[in-house]
Parts: structure tokens; C-alpha cells; sequence
């Protein structure tokens, strides 16, 4: 029945106004489903590879299109993912592109839904999904790769982790950043926004801590509920392997790797960090771990560009106890399956998973149907903007169907 009969290939346009590959799956009993790749711009040196869209598209047409039309069932999620495997050749999807594999995997994976009639996360995850609901963390200030002339620190996370429900949680990260908009301008600052919709003022990051700080504790009175916040550090982009050191270029400072493990230790300390994903390179195993001997117990320590939700460097992770969390991006290993691998041996690990959007977007809503099918306990997917309240909104709709 999910057999599939067409596979159509598409350039559309992401949030940043770059064009990012959609794909849409047809099956013979007419299912269909419709996706789009998201994209990084503070990528993993590891992550699988993006190419330029046109070139994806025509690679995907040549070597994948042919071997699933007639021959899969979009049903059969690991069958497709595997054949997509096959049809790039490489380890890191550089032939058909890490985008098309990545839009054609989601896209199977709703036209399989769509022909059992069950929403996507019950396909993926199975009929007893829709109980647990993830937490969001949701992006409020920001800078990084992610906006010129902000803070060093890529991203302050609202993290509602007493909310009662997804929706209060959802609109307790949205008075955070309301909040966080007043305080900046009692302040005099003027501030844009960078590629998440974060607030990007032109502060460094220890007026953005107090900030933060002041405007999660104002909406905390104002809910009644447990607001924390974290942060991606996004660390890989401010360090310097030549000097071995972390340049945060605002306040002019240079930290080398133990005085960068104090420095984060010190802040989930002061302000009782929930999350802190990135906090040190992308090579530095070692550094992690001691971090996370550290802190660990007290907060999350998520790898991003660490992991590049690759289960053979999550195992790498896991064995010297790098981390207890990693970020998952069904676009930086290709495949639904892959993600769904990396997340099991996550779990099996003790390490939570968090389901995350790319600072590049669409419409797409499929991170929203992972975090539940996989009943993860979080997932990234900002706070306020119309590619960010797809996957909130979404969330939302879930679980006033599921409840
Ligand atoms: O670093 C990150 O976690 C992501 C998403 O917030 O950013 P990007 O998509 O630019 O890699
Ligand atoms: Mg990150």
C-alpha cells in the first residue's frame, strides 16, 4: 500500500532566505508527505554534507529517485533510509547531499502516516506516544554565527521545565523573550533579531546574564511555574586551535580550556543553569568529560557539534562519560533512522535526548513529531517566528489531540 510511485524534488525558500531542498512522496494508495531540509550556519565539522541545492536535487534524481520509485514502501522507514544510504555511496551523504537524503526521509515518513491515516508521531513512535510531552527550550538572546555583533554566547534558552502542559511552556519561552525585549529597552539598547528570532543586542554576555536572569524570574512570578534557562555556547565557533584558547570578542577576553571549564561551571553555579550544549571544541573529548564530572549533576551537558548526532561518536562520548545529553538534527546525519539510532543509544546510556530546529528553517514540523515519538525529554525550536511557531504551534495541536 505505502509503496512508492513518485518522489518530486524541489528548491523552496528557508528563513534566511537561502533556497533549501523540499521533497514530497507519493505512494501507490495515494499517501502523501511533504518535507524540507533545514540548514546550520554554526555546522559541526562532522556533520553530514550539505550540498548546494540544485546540485543535491540533480544528484538525489540521478542515484536515489530511481531505486525507491516501484521498489520501496514508504512505510518501511529503515528500507527507505537504507536505500538512500546506498544510492549516496559515501559515509557522510556528499554525493546526493545530506539535504535531499534528509527531505526525502522525513517526506517517506509522513506518506506513510498519511496512508495509515495516524498522525506522524504515532507512526514513528507507535500508540502509546502522545503521553509525554518535551520540554522547549527557546532561544530569547542571541549572537554567535547567528548575528553579527551580539553576544559571544550563540544562544540563552528559556527552559519552562515546571510547566504543566506544552502550551504553558510554549508561552511561558514567548513572555521570556516579551520580557527580555522591555528590560533592553529600559536599558537604552536597541536590539534586531538574529536567524532564531532571538533578541541580538549589541551587549556582551554578562549584561545578556543579567538580563536573562531578571526577565525568566519576572515571568516565573508571573506563571507560577519553574523557569530555568541554559545556553548553547556553540564553543567550536570561538576557538582559536592555533592558541588553543576561547576568544570572546565582545568583552575581550581569552579563556584557555581549564579556565573555560571553570568559567562554565562558575555560571551553571551562579545562575542554576538547566542546559549548557556546547561549552567547549568539538575535538575536546576530554575537556567534557571533566566539565561534566563537575556539573553534571546539577545540569545538562549537550553535544552538538560534539556528536553531530553520529552514533559512533556518541559511543566515543559515552565511553568516557563526555556528556548526559546530545542534540539531535535529523539533517547533520541524513536519515530519520539515523537520528532514531542515535537518540536509542542515547537512551539506553542515560543520556537525554534533545530534538532540534537549525538556525536556518522552514515550515516543516517534523522535530515536533520526533520529540514526541521518542519521548524526548526536550526540544530546541526558538521561541517566537513563524519557522520556529510551526514546530511550537504543532506541539501544541499534538497534545490537545493526543489528551
Ligand atoms: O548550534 C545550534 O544548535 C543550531 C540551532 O540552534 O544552530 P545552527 O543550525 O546554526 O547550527
Ligand atoms: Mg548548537
Amino acid at each position: 500500500m505505502t509503496l512508492i510511485t513518485d518522489v518530486r524534488l524541489r528548491r523552496i525558500l528557508d528563513s534566511r532566505g537561502n533556497p533549501t531542498v523540499e521533497a514530497d512522496v507519493l505512494t501507490e494508495s495515494g499517501g502523501f508527505g511533504r518535507a524540507a531540509a533545514p540548514s546550520g550556519a554554526s555546522t559541526g565539522e562532522f556533520e553530514a554534507i550539505e550540498r548546494a541545492p540544485t546540485e543535491a536535487i540533480a544528484a538525489a534524481r540521478e542515484h536515489a529517485v530511481p531505486r525507491l520509485v516501484g521498489e520501496a514502501y514508504a512505510g518501511n522507514q529503515r528500507e527507505v533510509d537504507s536505500i538512500l544510504r546506498a544510492a549516496d555511496g559515501t559515509d557522510d551523504f556528499s554525493e546526493i547531499g545530506a539535504n535531499s537524503a534528509v527531505a526525502i526521509s522525513m517526506a517517506a515518513a509522513k506518506a506513510g502516516a498519511d496512508v495509515l491515516g495516524a498522525p506522524l508521531f504515532q507512526h514513528l513512535g507507535g500508540a502509546f506516544r502522545g503521553r509525554n510531552f518535551p520540554t522547549p527550550l527557546g532561544n530569547v538572546v542571541g549572537g554567535g554565527e547567528h548575528a553579527a555583533d551580539a553576544t559571544d554566547i550563540q544562544e540563552f534558552l528559556a527552559a519552562p521545565v515546571g510547566a504543566p502542559s506544552v502550551e504553558d511552556a510554549v508561552f511561558a519561552n514567548a513572555a521570556v523573550h516579551g520580557e527580555v525585549a522591555d528590560l533592553l529597552e529600559e536599558r537604552g539598547v536597541p536590539s534586531g533579531k538574529g536567524d532564531e528570532g532571538a533578541w541580538a543586542p549589541s551587549v556582551d554576555d554578562e549584561e545578556a546574564f543579567e538580563i536573562v536572569d531578571e526577565a525568566v524570574s519576572t515571568v516565573e512570578d508571573e506563571v507560577g511555574f519553574e523557569i530555568r534557562f541554559g545556553l548553547d555556547v556553540a564553543a567550536a565557533e570561538m576557538y582559536d586551535a592555533d592558541s588553543e584558547t576561547y576568544e570572546y570578542e565582545s568583552a575581550d577576553i581569552s579563556r584557555d580550556t581549564a579556565e573555560q571549564i571553570e568559567y562554565i561551571a562558575d555560571l551553571v553555579r551562579e545562575y542554576d543553569l538547566a542546559y549548557v550544549e556546547d561549552p567547549l571544541d568539538e575535538n575536546d573529548y576530554e575537556a567534557f568529560a571533566e566539565l561534566t564530572d563537575e556539573v553534571g549533576d546539577r545540569t545538562l551537558i549537550c553535544g552538538d557539534d560534539l556528536f553531530v548526532t553520529n552514533t559512533d561518536r556518541l559511543a566515543e562520548g559515552i565511553e568516557i562519560d563526555a556528556a548526559n545529553s546530545i542534540l539531535i538534527k535529523p539533517n547533520q546525519i541524513g536519515t530519520l533512522t539515523d537520528a532514531f539510532d542515535a537518540i536509542e543509544l542515547a537512551t539506553e546510556n542515560g543520556y537525554d535526548s534533545v530534538i532540534s530546529h537549525r538556525s536556518g528553517e522552514t515550515e516543516d514540523t517534523t522535530i515536533a513529531h520526533l520529540a514526541v515519538a521518542t519521548d524526548a525529554p526536550f526540544i530546541k525550536t526558538g521561541a517566537v517566528g513563524g519557522e520556529r511557531t510551526a514546530k511550537l504551534n504543532e506541539l501544541i495541536r499534538i497534545a490537545d489531540d493526543a489528551t
